[in-house]
């Protein structure tokens, strides 16, 4: 199983005293410095999150990430115009189509590709013209999945928020959508990735969920790094991982 590092909340530190300063060379902590220190650790792959309201990553982190690493990029995207025209420009070799309103302290689920089915169509063949495979970050649902294998997406994130939010029986409650959901989309042909809220507490249970291929984690890598530093965050991440797949 591979391991996906979202590296966004590296730039919300940096944000935290250089948003006014965005040129500043002393602006710190980097954000390409993080992803070479995770490949060091053993990331798979980096994820960088433009969000619209830019409250972390800037479109310059993206292209200095691009750059800068040899590792594949998974760029998340709203399905907007503008996100769009970033990705044809970045060339990530993934991108991951979530949703984003500027209220929510974080993303609060999975993107609602069953309504917005004709939109995230076109946007997902408009990115696979461009040679970038797409993943469909969605909840758990039955639908959703089928709506996203109509898409013709190469690959879906399940998100894992509300397994990671869980508490007491509703933890299982959780795991078993995962793993049902991963069981359809599987026969489906879809590539199954998983993200949002994994941590070094509840990953192992995300080891019961069959078909997974990737796990994409940030928040809890980049807390750990600020106590160990990002390539032994990830290196501990990566030797849980090894040690329960077994
Ligand atoms: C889609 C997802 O779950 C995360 O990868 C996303 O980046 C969350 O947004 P923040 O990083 O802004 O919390
Ligand atoms: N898509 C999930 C991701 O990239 C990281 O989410 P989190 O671990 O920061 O919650």
């Amino acid at each position: 199983m591979l391991l996906g590092v979202n590296i966004d909340h590296v730039a919300t530190l940096r944000q935290a005293r250089y948003a006014l300063l965005p040129d500043s060379p002393n602006a710190e902590p980097s954000p390409l410095q993080a992803a070479l220190d995770a490949q060091a650790g053993g990331a798979d792959s980096i994820t960088i999150h433009v969000r619209g309201d830019r409250r972390h990553m800037q479109e310059r982190d993206a292209f200095e990430v691009r750059s800068g690493s040899s590792l594949p990029l998974n760029f998340e995207m709203g399905v907007t115009e503008e996100m769009i025209a970033m990705a044809l420009r970045l060339k990530p070799e993934f991108a991951c189509l979530v949703p984003e309103t500027r209220e929510e302290v974080t993303t609060e689920g999975g993107l609602d590709v069953l309504s917005r089915l004709e939109e995230v169509n076109a946007c997902t063949k408009r990115l696979q013209d461009a040679g970038i495979k797409v993943s469909l970050f969605i909840d758990p649902d039955l639908p959703q999945i089928e709506a996203a294998a109509e898409c013709g997406a190469e690959m879906i994130e399940l998100h894992t928020g509300c397994f990671a939010n869980a508490e007491n029986e509703d933890v299982a409650v959780e795991v078993d959508r995962l793993v049902e959901a991963a069981r359809v989309a599987a026969g489906m042909d879809l590539q199954v990735n998983a993200g949002h809220g994994i941590n070094y507490r509840n990953l192992s249970q995300l080891f019961m969920v069959p078909h997974l291929s990737e796990l994409n984690i940030g928040h809890t890598i980049v807390s750990r790094a600020v106590q160990v530093g990002m390539t032994a965050a990830v290196r501990e991440m990566k030797e849980a991982m090894a040690a329960y797949q077994g």
